[in-house]
């Protein structure tokens, strides 16, 4: 099998968790596409009554394309279940997320969602953070002044360009990715983050997954991380 079948059969797996008059974030990248058209399929032939939320304007597309029912994070009073990608998940099940540039949204549906669920191909399972650069959303203003500081702190910024042209998020601010492998404590580095004047939000991603399935060629693996 290869990356994409695996992506597939773990976003296909993942839907088999929506029930009927659930509430639904729905996450980002190209795992949670495979999951979004599994979706999409279960509302058409099931006629499943359920509300998406969506993280980012490319997944809102594509679900309102398939017909799935889309409201504002701002529009429900709690998400029942999150299922979203992740760039790297540790042995103690920490995450990075934010390689497709959604971090600051998939942060905020996955804090107002009871449960969240990671669907990864098994590349992601990592024994420590950092190979994958750690992605840090900033305000344009003053972000080269960001950017010296977290070079002065040893973090190994770059920012986050295609074709020379800074990469926006859908809340037009900059990416900056921090190349620190490994990273050997994430609630320091998160904290020092987060603490940083122009810092919107940072790619880790702790404490806070329940479920995560794993795409393994001889199928998928369900695993508890917190009840
Ligand atoms: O955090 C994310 C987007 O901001 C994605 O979930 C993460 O990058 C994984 O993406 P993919 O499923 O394409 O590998």
């Amino acid at each position: 099998m290869n990356q994409d079948q695996l992506k597939q059969l773990v976003g296909q797996k993942a839907v088999e968790y929506i029930k009927d008059g659930m509430q639904v974030g729905l996450g980002t990248g190209s795992t949670v596409k495979f999951m979004v058209d599994a979706l999409g399929e279960r509302v058409k032939n099931e006629h499943l009554n359920i509300v998406g939320v969506s993280t980012s304007d490319r997944t809102a597309a594509q679900a309102k394309s398939l017909g799935i029912p889309m409201k504002s994070v701002d529009d429900v009073d709690h998400l029942d279940l999150t299922i979203d990608g992740a760039d790297e998940i540790s042995t103690d099940y920490q995450g990075v997320k934010g390689g497709g540039a959604a971090l600051l949204f998939e942060k905020i549906v996955a804090i107002n969602s009871d449960r969240v669920m990671w669907i990864v191909d098994e590349s992601k399972m990592v024994d420590q953070l950092g190979a994958f650069g750690l992605p840090v959303e900033v305000i344009p203003y003053g972000s080269q002044h960001i950017f010296e500081k977290m070079a002065a702190k040893g973090y190994h910024p770059e920012f986050r360009k295609v074709n020379g042209d800074f990469v926006r998020t859908d809340s037009n601010n900059y990416i900056i990715d921090l190349h620190l492998n490994p990273i050997t404590n994430p609630h320091d580095l998160a904290e020092d983050l987060i603490h940083m004047v122009g810092v919107v939000e940072h790619g880790l991603f702790l404490d806070m997954v329940n479920t995560i399935i794993v795409g393994h060629a001889d199928g998928p693996e369900v695993i508890t991380a917190r009840a």
